[in-house]
């Protein structure tokens, strides 16, 4: 049986929008209550209900009305219609403030907060223990919040929420802010923590909703747009933001460097990052590589990588004469310089064929089974055979990933979580 912890029932925000403070006062002292006045309606009629258990993303481009009705849905704001009704107690973790005092310290914070819940003094120690374990800020821990840099911040308010034990725990932007390590901590503290309660995520993290959550709302303009599955929504809404973009931009623009909207349409669609300045470059310059990335199966560039999974290099190539034999492929180090693997087309019996002009190519492979840590990429483009050839264009360390936190720490360049142990006893 399903049980609604969250019913949001026709949430209407309204703002009055004003050209100056003069008018905003001239409409106040007004003898007749003349209107100087526009409304602006930041949600225009929300509704949708969330079941316990339940793993929600919101997304929508910015100004859609998410960070309104979250403020609605804490109690932060109230709505000029319509009604929230929730079952349970709800956290926060809300970009501004996380309901600390900025003069306390982290400690006195984490017991303000407990004494807030109503925690017994048993509780209180454990609670905290587990917190401090969890927000790892060394000896800011004892300095005031007013201290902390916004990753500390995070930590410790993120922490403060997810063991504070609600029922609905809301998260927005604010996650963003902490290092990619802290992120991935905190899912696996929602995954393990919020496994049975109800959780709704916020953000422009596509990845961040196909990973962790079941279902997608999507807000445009304060009106829902989408609320289902999320594979299907967020193709819809990336397919929606690829319009606004090439809407946005003037065709005229594009034409006059010799590109079709139709190319834009797709360059748009595979959100290639050019070659980003100061890369150090080899080569005899017969060919350049451009854009360069490293994307998963679904074109989204990739951060840091699951090993195992299968990912590609994609890079554009402006050949600026024939090449008869191309060869493209990349070199993988780890964080140290050392190489962990090399591989191109010919060493995978891909033979490509002669080209000049522009091209795109996408070398997809398996992401061996890495130890966690930072990597890096070195691309390539050359002319002739593995054994004997000219480097066109060569790019060092262009592309950056990460491998997370593994289950157990160490050494090595791998790290295999599978194998078999048989045993055979041998009678004395
Ligand atoms: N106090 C206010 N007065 C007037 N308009 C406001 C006020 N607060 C928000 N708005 C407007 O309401 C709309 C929705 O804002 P909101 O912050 O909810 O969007 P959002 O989806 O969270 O965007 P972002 O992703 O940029 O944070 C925006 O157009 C914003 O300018």
């Amino acid at each position: 049986m399903n049980e609604c912890v969250l019913d949001v029932r026709n949430i209407v925000k309204k703002y009055k929008l004003y050209n100056s403070e003069k008018e905003r006062l001239k409409e106040a002292f007004h003898p007749f209550h003349k209107s100087f006045h526009k409304d602006f309606y930041a949600l225009k009629g929300i509704s949708f209900k969330v079941n316990k258990g339940e793993k929600v993303g919101i997304i929508g481009s910015n100004g859609a009305g998410k960070s309104t009705i979250l403020k609605i849905l804490t109690g932060v704001l109230n709505p000029t219609e319509g009604e929230v009704v929730t079952e349970g107690r709800i956290a926060a973790l809300l970009e501004l403030g996380a309901g600390f005092n900025m003069d306390y310290t982290g400690l006195e914070n984490i017991r303000l907060n407990g004494t807030l819940m109503g925690c017994s003094e048993e509780e209180m120690e454990i609670k905290t223990q587990k917190i401090v374990e969890f927000a790892d800020i060394g000896d800011f821990i004892s300095q005031p919040v007013k201290t902390y840099s916004s990753g500390m911040f995070v930590r410790l308010a993120f922490a403060t929420q997810i063991f504070s034990d609600p029922d609905i725990l809301i998260v927005d932007e604010a996650l963003s802010v902490g290092d990619i390590r802290f992120q991935q901590k905190c899912y696996r503290a929602m995954d393990e923590l919020m496994e049975n309660k109800t959780v709704l995520l916020v953000t422009h993290d596509t990845a961040a909703v196909t990973r962790f959550c079941q279902r997608v709302i999507w807000l445009n303009h304060g009106e829902l747009v989408y609320d289902g599955e999320v594979t299907e929504g967020l193709r819809r809404y990336k397919e929606f933001l690829i319009n606004q973009a090439i809407e946005e931009t003037n065709d005229s623009e594009y034409q006059s460097f010799g590109e079709t909207l139709e190319q834009k349409r797709e360059e748009i669609r595979l959100n290639l990052p050019p070659v980003p300045e100061g890369i150090s470059k080899n080569g005899n310059g017969k060919a350049v590589i451009t854009h360069c990335a490293l994307m998963n199966d679904d074109h989204e560039l990739l951060e840091f990588v699951e090993p195992g999974t299968w990912v590609n290099v994609v890079s554009r190539i402006e050949f600026h004469e024939h090449t008869a034999r191309p060869l493209y492929g990349f070199t993988l180090f780890d964080r140290l310089g050392n190489v962990v693997v090399s591989l191109n087309s010919e060493t995978i019996d891909v033979q490509l064929p002669p080209q000049d002009g522009q091209v795109e190519y996408t070398f997809r492979f398996r992401m061996p089974d890495l130890n966690h840590g930072e990597y890096t990429m070195s691309v390539a483009v050359a002319n002739g055979f593995q054994t004997d050839h000219v480097q066109l264009c060569w790019l060092d360390d262009v592309l950056t990933f990460r491998v997370m936190q593994r289950e157990y720490d160490l050494p090595g360049f791998l790290y295999l979580d599978h194998g078999e142990v048989s045993i055979t006893t041998l009678k004395s």
